[in-house]
């Protein structure tokens, strides 16, 4: 029997593809929002469909500001996603999130500047909520394939997105831990708010690479974030393998994946054709008779 679930992976630094997949291929999937990181790993782990899509492209050739954020959602959704779940690197701003430890990010302060961070505009307005910018359902699960594969875990961490791809100055790695940001990044905005936007519930593991530049005298590099990054793969891999593993057989609808019903203003008669053509699998579930 095939599984309800078709599980999006995003893969940050140091994680560009996932050993061990099933039926695993590298398909090449057209997005109308441009070019997407990389083509996406498609396979599966018992009978859950995984859609694994390395967040920088093999190799790492994109830059955090340059990201495509809107066609790597998009081409998600287009190969059947019906949830997310993306793993970063992620400075520490806090003492006891050591590097080593994953934490389960449940709000973001989004500092990003010069991204493209909506599927909608002019021609198609519409405003979703991000009260609640995670899925709590997905990071439960999270937390818990964390802890059953013996990672150490944080919950409820707040995320700052900042813009890079310079690291911070200590005076703002300062200031983002008066804010309460617990752990810091550059990639999960617009990421996440372009997930809810396609009503795909997405959930965020950060993997603790560095404690940034607050404390004195110490200042995080690439060397740093990948070594790191290295250490904890296998146990990626088993927290990744656990959660599809223990996802429950049915799958009870999400309030996520209608999180459009309420948030397109635009009157029907006034929508741009164009842009409601590029929205076909982003919003096709709403529109597609509008
Ligand atoms: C390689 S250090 C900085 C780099 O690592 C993080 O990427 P990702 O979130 O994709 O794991 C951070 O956001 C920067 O892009
Ligand atoms: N300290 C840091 N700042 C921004 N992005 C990061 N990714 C990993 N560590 C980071």
């Amino acid at each position: 029997m095939t599984s309800p679930w078709t599980i999006g992976i995003i893969g940050g630094s140091g994680l560009y593809a996932i050993e061990g997949l099933e039926d695993a291929q590298w398909i090449a999937i057209e997005s109308p929002w441009g070019k997407p990181s990389d083509e996406v790993l498609c396979g599966r782990i018992g009978d859950v469909r995984v859609r694994f899509l390395p967040r920088h492209g093999r190799g790492h050739p994109v830059s955090p500001r340059d990201l495509n954020a809107r066609a790597n959602i998009d081409v998600l959704k287009r190969a059947g996603c019906t949830d997310i779940l993306a793993i970063s690197a992620v400075g520490s701003l806090r003492e006891e999130i050591e590097p080593g430890r994953f934490a389960v990010v449940d709000q973001f302060i989004d500092r990003t500047t010069s991204r493209e961070n909506s599927f909608f505009g002019t021609g198609l307005v519409a405003h979703v909520s991000m009260a609640d910018p995670v899925c709590p359902r997905l990071s439960e699960m999270a937390a818990a394939a964390i802890a059953g594969a013996k990672g150490k875990v944080a919950t409820g961490a707040t995320y700052l997105a900042m813009e890079g791809p310079q690291f911070s100055t200590r005076a703002e790695s300062r200031m983002y831990r008066e804010w309460g940001a617990d752990v810091i990044g550059m990639t999960a905005m617009p990421e996440a708010k372009l997930a809810r936007e396609a009503e795909l519930p997405y959930a965020l593991v950060g993997m603790v690479t560095d404690y940034d530049c607050w404390r004195e005298g110490e200042a995080v590099d690439v060397a740093q974030v990948i070594a790191q990054m290295q250490l904890n793969g296998k146990l990626a891999r088993d927290m990744l393998v656990r959660f599809i593993n223990v996802l429950p057989e049915a799958r009870e609808p999400s309030p996520i994946d209608f999180a459009l019903e309420d948030a397109v203003i635009t009157a029907p008669d006034k929508h741009d054709p164009a842009l409601l053509a590029k929205l076909d699998a982003v919003a096709g579930r709403l529109l597609s008779g509008a």
